[in-house]
């Protein structure tokens, strides 16, 4: 942590606070480290500036027009951090952000290249695409091979103005640092965690362009998982109003809830199946690579590396479903859940009639819904523990018991819910439909639920062959390390 110093500043006098005057020249001494120069007087510029001078560091920002520049305005912390012009910046400090539109960074510094010299630039920018040079795949690279006596650093550009202004330790607190000079990312990394936030070296400056795409993407490694969770939800809601209203002439008016309450479940079970399918089929692949030192197809990496969003977004279907469930819990809805009790009513002539009604849950009833509030806990610590947040306060072995047995007993215990309430219809055969069907032959189910509980049974399937003897043994030597050819191997060798 950087030792709070003596602030000095220069300039007008806001608010009743006292000025400090040093008699350092602050254009001439630039080797102190607590002195950071900011290029920009923006949002990110003014949300760094602020905590910077927070943390005691002596803060400069350079500006295109520093006379009409008054940081004080935004805040009381900022009446310390002086605007000056680009030049003058650059001497300030060895350190030097550059809190500028990406088209405007190189443009803004050329006119002063030589005061660039042995700089350590930090590039905070986000370009769109179309701010990128054509030869170059990141602003950095850019803003380095025009700097070229500077040492150029990406970082901050993941982090947005208001985490860096507000954050008071929690959020979002990963700074991701790129640089080909290790001394100049060290000096980054250092001043990052001396304002309180965990520094990360995430390569070479070119990396910075996956820094910035990170950024370019608006839903990052949620994309594909959410737009999966669209087409499966279409599918089922296509399928659904086809049987129930296009052809079942069911109501229209029950589409909004009690259609979409089925589909919003099927869509859950169908994510969450997808998100376990993905370490079945990497076992298979696994024994057929004979090795699991073999790196695995693109497409089952990429899905491999989404489970965690399948996972949560279908626990956010799952609390959906819930929620929609209980809005319409009702013999109207679920006839077969409910007993037949005969009440006592006074006739319209004064005679008692029994009236005949539906309060209490026979044990259909009881066990799919019990099965889906277990599910759905089960669901909540599963999906919440693969939350970086909240998995990194747990151990290794914590966190696999609850992501891997723990998730399959989740899956299990959905499917339960799910066979638990179309397992009635199957007994009835076709009854409850009002069909007599012939002695030996089978009503088809062609109910969505059905076919939704299809994917998850197989998953439970290959999950439960791939862990017993022997193919369990075999996964296992393969997990822990054995290689089928590495005998073979090692004799050519
Ligand atoms: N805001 C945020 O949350 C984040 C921003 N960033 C990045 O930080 C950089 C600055 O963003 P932000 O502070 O929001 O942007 P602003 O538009 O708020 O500020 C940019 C500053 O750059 C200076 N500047 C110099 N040349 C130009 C020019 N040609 N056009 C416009 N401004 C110019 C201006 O200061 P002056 O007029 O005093 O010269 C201006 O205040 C961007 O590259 C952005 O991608 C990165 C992460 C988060
Ligand atoms: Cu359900």
């Amino acid at each position: 942590m950087v030792e709070p110093m003596e602030i000095y500043r220069i300039g007008e006098i806001k608010n009743g606070v006292k000025e400090r005057q040093t008699n350092k020249d602050p254009v001439t001494s630039t080797s102190d480290g607590s002195r950071v120069s900011i290029i920009g007087t923006g949002n990110f510029a003014r949300a760094l500036a602020k905590r910077l001078a927070r943390n005691g560091y002596s803060v400069v920002c350079g500006s295109r027009y520093p006379n009409r520049r008054n940081l004080a305005l935004y805040d009381d912390t900022l009446a310390d951090v002086r605007v000056t012009s680009v030049e003058t910046a650059l001497h300030h400090a060895d350190l030097v952000f550059l809190a500028l539109p990406a088209p405007a960074t190189v443009n803004t510094l050329t006119p002063f290249t030589e005061s660039t010299a042995e700089k350590v630039l930090v590039d905070v920018s986000n370009p769109e695409k179309k701010d990128l040079q054509k030869t170059m795949s990141s602003n950095a690279e850019f803003v380095a091979s025009s700097f070229p006596k500077a040492y150029v650093v990406k970082a901050f550009n993941t982090m947005s103005a208001y985490a860096i202004e507000n954050d008071y330790g929690s959020g979002v607190r990963t700074v991701y640092v790129a640089g080909d000079d290790e001394a100049a990312c060290s000096k980054v990394r250092d001043l990052t965690s001396a304002i309180g936030f965990i520094p990360v070296q995430f390569g070479r400056l070119s990396k910075s362009a996956e820094l910035e795409a990170m950024q370019r993407e608006l839903f990052g490694s949620w994309t594909v998982p959410l737009i999966l969770s669209a087409v499966v939800f279409t599918a089922w809601l296509a399928y659904d109003i086809w049987r129930i209203h296009i052809i079942g002439g069911g109501q229209w008016a029950r589409l909004p809830l009690s259609t979409m309450n089925k589909v919003v479940g099927a869509t859950a079970i169908t994510q969450l199946a997808l998100c376990f399918l993905a370490g079945g089929v990497a076992g298979i692949v696994q024994i057929i690579n004979g090795t699991k030192h073999k790196r695995f197809p693109g497409w089952l990496d990429r899905w491999m590396k989404m489970r965690k969003e399948l996972g949560v977004l279908s626990l956010c279907l799952a609390a959906v479903h819930c929620i929609m469930c209980l809005a319409h819990l009702s013999p109207e809805y679920y006839p077969g859940w409910y007993h037949v009790t005969r009440v006592p009513l006074m006739g319209a002539n004064g005679t008692m009639v029994m009236v005949p009604v539906k309060y209490e849950h026979k044990w259909e009833g009881q066990s799919v819904i019990g099965m889906g509030v277990v599910a759905l806990c089960f669901m909540s610590v599963v999906g919440l523990t693969s939350l970086p947040e909240v998995g990194s306060h747990m151990t290794f072995l914590q966190w696999r018991f609850i992501q891997s047995y723990l998730g399959h007993v989740t899956l299990v215990a959905t499917a339960a819910h799910v066979v638990l309430k179309i397992a009635p219809k199957w007994a009835n055969n076709g009854r409850h439909l009002g069909h007599k069907l012939p002695p030996g032959m089978v009503e088809p189910d062609t109910t969505m639920t059905f076919f939704s509980i299809l994917l998850p049974l197989f998953t439970i399937f290959l999950r439960l062959v791939l862990a017993l003897p022997p193919i369990g043994w075999y996964i296992d030597k393969i997990r822990a390390g054995w290689e089928r050819n590495q005998s073979k191997d090692d004799v050519q060798a």
